[in-house]
């Protein structure tokens, strides 16, 4: 790639409507590197995901994506994206490998649709779901899945897509230990073959070795942005437990904790 610049925003807002939900983005991310978006509940990290997918409105400034304009079709097939919630694997009647071959529609010509199954697919779809450990559930229906194995699917699918910048929101929230060092491992790879990665995680000691940025989003805005090890562990520790939009959490009340010995 000439131009090593793979993500630039400069002024930019995203938000819903007339609700503005982050703002003042200025954020230039190149090749290799690994960033890690990290904030409270509530901060923005998926509506800024979102906003470099074109799923979200720009609302201010500008925003492009592989040197073109987010939501073009350049920038749209150059991302590999795994949503926050799985509610598609859940909803869909259909199986593992049918949901990762969804990846291969951008590799697909339009003009030419039953190619998305040939042998040569069908192959990447196999090889995207033994990568994260499915190998084996490929003919299974997802909704009969576990929260951890649909997220895998949608990883599967966004590797069987052959991005070159990943946008991963969550990707191992629900995932065991075990299959998260599985995907660290896929997710090293991929930057080894040349991929870029945007993660919004909460879960940042699973990605340690991994990540070679971090950029806080707090307020709507960029509070932080520099080598994971600069993060102040104030603001880590502040992604973990305060809300953005929301009030303090009531005390609980005694009418729900258990009693020893009485009724219930
Ligand atoms: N489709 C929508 N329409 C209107 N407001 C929305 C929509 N989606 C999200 N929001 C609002 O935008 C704000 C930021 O939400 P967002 O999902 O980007 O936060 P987040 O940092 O990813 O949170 P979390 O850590 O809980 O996933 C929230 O106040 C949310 O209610």
């Amino acid at each position: 790639m000439s131009d090593p610049t793979v993500i630039e925003l400069r002024g930019a807002a995203f938000g819903h409507e007339d609700r503005t939900v982050v703002s003042d983005i200025d954020l230039t991310v190149r090749q290799g590197e690994v960033v890690a978006v990290l904030g409270p509940n509530g901060a923005g990290k998926s509506t800024l995901v979102k906003g470099l997918l074109g799923l979200v409105e720009l609302q201010a400034g500008s925003a492009r994506v592989l040197g073109s304009p987010i939501g073009s079709r350049p920038a749209h097939n150059g991302i590999g994206y795994v949503p926050q919630r799985h509610t598609l694997a859940s909803a869909v009647k259909a199986t593992a490998a049918e949901i990762v071959t969804m990846g291969r529609t951008v590799r697909t010509p339009w003009w030419a649709p039953w190619r998305i199954r040939s042998a040569g697919n069908r192959a990447i779809v196999r090889e995207a779901l033994a990568v994260v450990g499915l190998g084996t559930l490929a003919a299974h229906d997802v909704a009969t899945l576990s929260g951890g194995q649909q997220r895998r699917v949608l990883i599967a699918r966004a590797l069987a897509s052959r991005p070159e910048v990943f946008l991963m929101d969550e990707p191992t929230a629900g995932v065991d230990r075990g299959h998260q060092q599985v995907l660290v491992a896929v997710m090293r790879r991929l930057v080894e073959r040349g991929a870029t990665l945007v993660v919004v995680t909460h879960e940042l000691d699973a990605l340690a070795d991994l990540v070679t940025r971090a950029v806080v989003v707090s307020g709507g805005r960029i509070s932080h942005d520099g080598p994971p090890e600069e993060i102040a562990p104030h603001a880590v520790d502040h992604t973990h437990h305060v809300g953005e939009d929301e009030p303090p959490p009531s005390p609980v009340p005694t009418t729900f904790l258990p009693t020893t010995g009485g009724p219930r």
